[in-house]
């Protein structure tokens, strides 16, 4: 005990010199001396103090970008530091493979091996010295990862180390990964505590080429194309061009557009960024939401002849605008509109402009259920690289919806609807509808009867909205004819009345100057 109490006050008396010592530096020494000093002792000590340190910061470019080497090292250090990591951050990570995601807290320090080499990883942040005081993380703190190592390792480190976290941890995120959905959040949000431009959630969808209803070869075609695109970084450099690709899915409504994005995503292995252009309010935002984007993602813009004014759809007439004035719920909608200065060469600029290039492996994808509304300037190639109509049930298609409901491949009633699909034109969606059983006693020939019975009534239907359309059309030509002649009758009535008041006229002149003759005659 005595030991402790010489040993504590021993402790005490260096810290007080210590302190003592601070004091002097900092009240004597006058900052320029202060650097001096500082620059001086720190060449002393760096030639007695062998390591070396590389940091790694989270956001590169003036915050624009988060830095994919911070997110590497920090996959690679979370799959070792809940090994050798005494403080550890939990994440609950809903659906994983992994619920609970383990990796380092700030200040906290781990070690590595790499070939008998020892590193230390220090994960730490800085925050910038404000006065205000607030419950909440300033936006602008700025965390890194700093690796130590002795110098007779440098290059083993920078030369194979580095490379060997920054891979490793990749391949760690792509095997855990969780595919996310994301949405663009309005750009009131974008600052403050809940800064973020996107939000998103684990994105689930048991679409896949497989059970997509469309036909084989194209589907195929499709396939190809992506696995081309996928593994084409060095084919992109090599011909100068920006790693990504645009395509238009257009079609009627319940074809398919939205089933095959997510059938894309799950195939590529790529997060989705759902944008909607209504909440965005202008050129610059529209930028802002590219750059936080990350690579490995499908940018998707559904329904883009709604969204924009590119269809002059935005180009309300006043009289229309009037009407909106009126109901409340149009009239918000307008507003909302107005809100949005989005323009198509802001588009444009998006899609290829400079900007667009950054991060690299993107497929930017639209839908529209009217290609022909779109500006021809959107969607040409090399903007919108491939064009996939989704269109009505084909057999092939059935074939594979049959297979995907009811697990059958060939049947009684397989001709007959082939048949019927060949004279009607049925969604895929309400095929697959009608192939659905809609209870327990529903077996598979209720489930194809049913889809018969829905071919004829929809062909039916098709009659006689055809037949409609042709009396209406007769109709308007009739009405057309009727009213030119009424038009020309009209005409020729108001040539009459003209030639009347004509003559009339000459009739008035030529009375006229009969009677100063005659009035001539008489006073004369
Ligand atoms: N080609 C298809 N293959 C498989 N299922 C399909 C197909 N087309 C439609 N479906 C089914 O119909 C539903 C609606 O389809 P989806 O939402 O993909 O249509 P869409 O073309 O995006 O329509 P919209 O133009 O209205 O957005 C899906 O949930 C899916 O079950
Ligand atoms: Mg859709």
């Amino acid at each position: 005990m005595e030991i402790f109490g010489t040993l504590w006050s021993q402790f005490g008396s260096i810290m007080a010199s210590i302190m003592f010592v601070y004091t002097i530096y900092e009240r004597f020494f006058p900052p320029s001396l202060r650097i001096y000093l500082r620059k001086h002792t720190q060449i002393i000590t760096n030639l007695f103090y062998p390591y070396i340190q590389i940091t790694f910061p989270e956001f590169t470019g003036e915050k624009l970008h988060r830095s994919d080497a911070y997110a590497s090292i920090q996959t690679y250090l979370s799959e070792n530091s809940s090994k050798t990591a005494k403080r550890l951050k939990a994440e609950v990570v809903k659906d994983s493979q992994t619920p609970l995601v383990l990796s380092m807290d700030d200040n906290e320090e781990i070690t590595d091996y790499f070939n008998g080499v020892k590193v230390w990883w220090y994960s730490h942040h800085t925050t910038p010295r404000t006065q205000s005081f607030s419950f909440y993380p300033a936006s602008d703190e700025k965390r890194f990862l700093t690796v130590t190592f002795h110098r007779r390792h440098r290059d083993l480190i920078t030369g194979t180390y580095i490379k060997h976290v920054l891979d490793e941890g990749k391949a760690i995120s792509t095997r855990n990964r969780q595919l996310k959905l994301y949405t663009n959040n309005p750009s009131e949000n974008w600052y403050g505590y809940k800064r973020s431009k996107w939000s998103h959630i684990v994105f689930e969808h048991p679409a896949r080429f497989e059970t997509l209803a469309m036909d084989p070869k194209k589907k195929e075609e499709i396939v190809k194309d992506l696995v081309k695109f996928k593994k084409g970084k060095e084919y992109y450099e090599k011909i100068g061009k920006a790693w990504k690709r645009g395509y238009l899915l257009y079609g009627p409504p319940g074809t398919g557009k939205s089933t095959m994005i997510a059938a894309m995503a799950n195939f590529m292995n790529y997060d989705i960024y759902d944008l909607e252009l209504t909440a965005v309010k202008e050129n610059t935002e529209l930028r802002k939401l590219l750059i936080e984007t990350s690579g490995k993602s499908i940018i998707v813009i559904e329904d883009i002849d709604c969204s924009l004014d590119l269809t002059g759809q935005r180009k309300k007439k006043k009289a229309e605008e009037k009407e909106d004035e009126k109901d409340p719920v149009k009239k918000a909608k307008s507003e909302e509109e107005k809100g949005s200065k989005v323009t198509l060469s802001g588009l444009l600029n998006f899609i290829d402009g400079i900007w667009s290039a950054c991060g690299g492996e993107r497929i930017i994808i639209f839908t529209t259920n009217f290609v022909d509304k779109l500006d021809p300037a959107l969607i040409r190639r090399g903007r919108m690289d491939k064009h996939i109509e989704l269109s009505y049930c084909s057999f092939e298609a059935f074939r594979i919806l049959a297979k995907n409901y009811l697990d059958v491949e060939s049947h009684g009633l397989f001709p007959i609807i082939e048949r019927k699909l060949g004279e009607t034109d049925m969604t895929p969606a309400d095929v697959a509808e009608n192939l659905m059983p809609k209870s327990v006693d529903e077996d598979l020939d209720t489930c194809l009867r049913n889809l018969v019975e829905s071919l004829d009534k929809a062909k039916e239907e098709a009659e006689k909205m055809k037949k409609k359309k042709a009396e209406e059309d007769e109709e308007a030509k009739k009405k057309a004819e009727e009213e030119e002649q009424e038009a020309k009758l009209k005409a020729e009535k108001e040539k009459e009345k003209e030639k009347e008041k004509e003559k009339e006229k000459e009739v008035n002149s030529n009375g006229e100057s009969g009677g100063g003759v005659k009035e001539n005659g008489h006073l004369h």
